[in-house]
């Protein structure tokens, strides 16, 4: 099964929220994404609502429900019960919790599995009981991976914003590479499926895949943005569609 490509649309927002105007349209670039080879949609809903709104969800599920019906929207975020409800009020077909502080500028570790234990358990029992898989973001250390398992988690989601640093240095992507190989080896043998994200581009995916040819999806969105200001979100979605092969 070749690694699924889910669109972020959170630059996108972004771009829209600069002024108080419909455009760039959330729903029009993910139909676009879509339409392009897209495998789902991601978002990060983050509790200031400083790009994808609340309302931006239930658009985008009546965009996949009604135009690409085999699509997955997939929902990060932190566990507040806020977020909880608000995710599970569209029926995502994968949630992935992540430990961010309201105050942060963007994702930039993994939850320390054994510390929130108490945090996670009954969160993951909610979202699976509602049908949604559930993906845990994490760092790519195995020392939590037993603890994700016992969680009942589907999915880890390997942070690989380090390995997006090293973009220049290819020896510390080197390091990089094999520190995400090991944690990917270690999930699948755990039985965890595996996702990446953070800071992948179309130069550092392709030697990701081939050293994790069993990631399941990868989530973008900085970098594919970046992408669609130069080739437009259909011909990037193609590019990073090329990647992951
Ligand atoms: C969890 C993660 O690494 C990203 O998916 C996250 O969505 C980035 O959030 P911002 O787009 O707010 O930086
Ligand atoms: N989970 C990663 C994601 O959805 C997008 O991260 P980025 O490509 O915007 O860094």
């Amino acid at each position: 099964m070749p690694t699924r490509l889910s669109a972020n649309l959170n630059a996108v927002a972004m771009l829209r929220n600069r002024r108080d105007l419909p455009w760039p349209s959330v729903v029009g670039i993910g139909r676009i994404a879509l339409a392009a080879g897209a495998a789902g949609l991601t978002v990060h809903p983050r509790p200031d609502q400083r790009h994808i709104r609340f309302s931006d969800l239930a658009d985008l599920r009546a965009l996949i429900d009604a135009e690409f019906p085999g699509a997955e929207f997939n929902i990060e975020g932190y566990p507040t019960p806020e977020f909880l409800d608000l995710a599970l009020s569209v029926r995502p077909e994968q949630v992935t919790l992540v430990p961010d502080h309201p105050s942060q500028p963007t994702s930039d570790h993994g939850w320390d599995f054994a510390a929130s234990r108490d945090i996670l358990a009954p969160v993951v029992r909610r979202l699976k009981g509602e049908g949604a898989r559930v993906s845990i973001f994490a760092d790519p250390d195995p020392a939590g991976f037993e603890c994700a398992a016992e969680l009942g988690a589907e999915r880890l989601e390997l942070y690989t914003g380090p390995y997006g640093a090293t973009h220049g240095d290819p020896q510390a992507a080197i390091r990089e590479l094999e520190r995400l190989g090991k944690a990917g080896d270690a999930a699948h043998r755990l039985g965890l499926g595996l996702n990446a994200g953070h800071d992948l581009t179309v130069e550092n995916l392709p030697p990701l895949i081939a050293r994790l040819p069993f990631i399941a999806e990868v989530s973008i969105g900085h970098a594919l943005t970046a992408e669609a200001l130069e080739h437009g979100m259909a011909g990037a979605v193609r590019r990073f569609i090329d990647a992951c092969a």
